[in-house]
């Protein structure tokens, strides 16, 4: 375990010594602990240390054989066993300007709620929920938040990023709120909307309401009202007239909708939120995304992006980007439209200037053979990855990959099972061919309708379904605690949209196993996969009702 002292750690990230030769338990502590990757683009800008940053880095100190092990539980409650760092922060948050005076301490381990600056009444509230133990992502970001920076978060899919952003922004508005901060309570002030969430879909959407509602509770479930697509415009804007929400979540085409007709005040909004902010930025949402930005947060006077008056600048809305996935044009976004960002990892706060250009790298195309690029790329893979999850690969023809999936889950005994697939054409065949086999499967893509696509997922949910066949827009962000198997049907097209995929299994420290089911002239791809995620992905059969792996791959 002396590897991992920080200073030595960059030379298993490098060429000569892959990650994905580590030991489990090394990769395991390489996530959780608070060990700083140090990757060649850092080593030229200098060292990061927290004390950089203006953090007190205690947590430099720790014992590295104390490491957080939350992947190695078996419930998300039984996270507290897992911290072994407290950093007190008895800091109370400060109301105005955000400070420009970095955060004193952040408690990347914390153990409980009421170190993060949290008001008490949420804290209560988060109790009374059963959310007692922050994770370290929400950790890291909380008190980060509560200072009033503008952040990009970055951590791996079910870290619980929603509540990392969702908390802070409810010890400020709402019904339980520090009583320092007073935004809209000014008297004679016009009640008005206070943060606006964005998120791709109108299933993340709606799942990111629940998730501020189960928080708000019953009696102020009017707080947060949802604007996702595909749902009756007419009455999202009635309700808006009539419950005068603090906090709107929905899509970029429905908000920037509602905006254009003069119906949505978010110009005095303190806080904008983009979660899964690498696909908000994508070619589809461009338009809307940029009145998003243009508008939300943008109060009269303040001036806007590009301007030199810092005073101007801070007094415009709190920028927060969330994403499993940070490619560079998020980096680039960020700087843009945000004021001196940060990123926000589960073990570390850096400037974004620190951040080394890259992006996606397409599978299909030639290697660069560059390599600081694959080094760096399967760096930014890394962490998307839950720790607890297995990877497979199986080959097959084409017209057979439906019995191996069937193999598969009898082999595994999943009992919820994503599909995911490239064309929505083919989902159809393969529910049909799956039932036909006597397994329960839906389809589940854009082209269906709001209610067929509801209902679809609520019987996945309540284990009525055993298969979900679906597309790129099941990847982002869907929670379903107990899918135990991600299967790729199709490849995906690149590590990116491997890693969201996956996430779907393995939640907040849970087990859960990724197959990917390829013809046998793909297995480059796999193979390229397992390099930029620096995770085995193993060869293996289905054998009698077992997962067999390969010979090599046992040596
Ligand atoms: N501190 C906590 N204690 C217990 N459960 C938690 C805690 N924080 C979050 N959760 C739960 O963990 C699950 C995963 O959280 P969440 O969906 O926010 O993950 P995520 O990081 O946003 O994932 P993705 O990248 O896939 O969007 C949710 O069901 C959430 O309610």
């Amino acid at each position: 375990m002396n590897a991992l002292v920080p200073g030595r750690l960059f030379l298993f990230a490098g060429e000569s010594f892959p990650f994905h030769k580590l030991p489990q338990v090394c990769r395991s502590t390489f996530f959780h602990s608070g060990v700083f990757c140090l990757n060649k683009a850092e080593v030229n800008h200098g060292p990061l240390t927290l004390a950089s940053l203006g953090f007190k880095s205690e947590f430099q100190e720790t014992d590295k054989s104390q490491v957080n092990k939350v992947a190695e539980l078996d419930t998300p409650r039984d996270i507290s066993k897992s911290k072994v760092k407290i950093v007190r922060n008895n800091e109370k948050k400060v109301g105005g300007a955000r400070s420009s005076v970095e955060i004193q301490m952040a408690p990347f381990a914390a153990k409980s709620f009421s170190e993060l600056g949290l008001a008490d009444a949420l804290i209560e509230r988060l109790e009374s929920e059963g959310f007692t133990v922050p994770t370290d992502i929400q950790s890291a970001s909380i008190p980060t938040i509560l200072k009033k920076h503008d952040v990009v978060i970055q951590s791996y899919t079910g870290s619980g990023k929603t509540l990392a952003y969702v908390l802070p922004i409810l010890s400020e508005i709402g019904p339980f709120k520090n009583t320092i901060s007073n935004y809209n309570d000014e008297p004679g002030k016009k009640k008005e909307i206070e943060a606006v969430i964005v998120a791709p879909s109108r299933e993340l959407g709606m799942q990111i309401v629940r998730e501020v509602e189960k928080i708000l509770g019953p009696a102020n479930r009017k707080v947060v009202q949802q604007l996702v697509g595909g749902a009756n415009r007419s009455r999202q804007e009635e309700a808006l007239k009539k419950n005068k929400p603090s906090i709107v979540v929905g899509t970029p085409g429905r908000i920037a909708e509602i905006s254009a007709t003069g119906k949505l005040h978010t110009h005095g909004c303190s806080f904008l939120i983009l979660d899964e902010v690498d696909e908000l930025l994508s070619f589809n949402f461009r338009e809307d995304m940029h009145r998003i930005l243009e508008h939300v947060g943008r109060r009269s006077g303040a001036n806007s992006r590009g301007s030199e008056n810092t005073q101007a600048r801070r007094a415009e809305r709190q920028l927060v980007m969330v994403s499993a996935t940070v490619p560079f044009s998020v980096v680039r976004a960020a700087k843009s439209w945000g004021f001196d960002p940060l990123l926000v990892k589960a073990n570390k706060v850096a400037p974004l200037e620190s951040v080394p250009p890259s992006g996606p790298v397409n599978l299909r195309a030639p290697s660069s053979g560059s390599t600081s690029d694959s080094t760096l790329q399967s760096q930014t893979a890394i962490d998307t990855l839950p720790p607890s999850l297995k990877h497979y690969y199986c080959t097959s023809r084409l017209q057979h990959k439906v019995d191996m999936l069937r193999r598969c889950i009898h082999a595994l005994d999943a009992k919820f099972v994503m599909v995911f697939m490239n064309h929505t054409k083919q989902l159809r065949d393969v529910v049909f061919k799956l039932k036909a086999r006597g397994v329960t499967a839906a389809e589940l893509h854009g082209d269906l309708g709001k209610l067929a696509r509801s209902t679809t997922l609520k019987s996945f949910k309540n284990g009525e379904l055993r298969v979900l066949v679906t597309n790129e827009l099941s990847a982002r962000g869907l929670d379903i605690a107990e899918c135990d198997l991600v299967v790729n049907l199709d490849l995906p097209t690149d590590s990116i949209h491997y890693a969201h995929r996956a996430g779907r299994t393995g939640r907040l420290g849970r087990m859960g196993t990724v197959l990917s089911i390829c013809e046998e002239p793909e297995v480059f791809v796999v193979k390229k996969l397992q390099k930029q995620l620096g995770v085995p992905i193993l060869a293996c059969d289905f054998n009698e009702g077992k997962l067999v792996l390969n010979e090599e791959e046992k040596i």
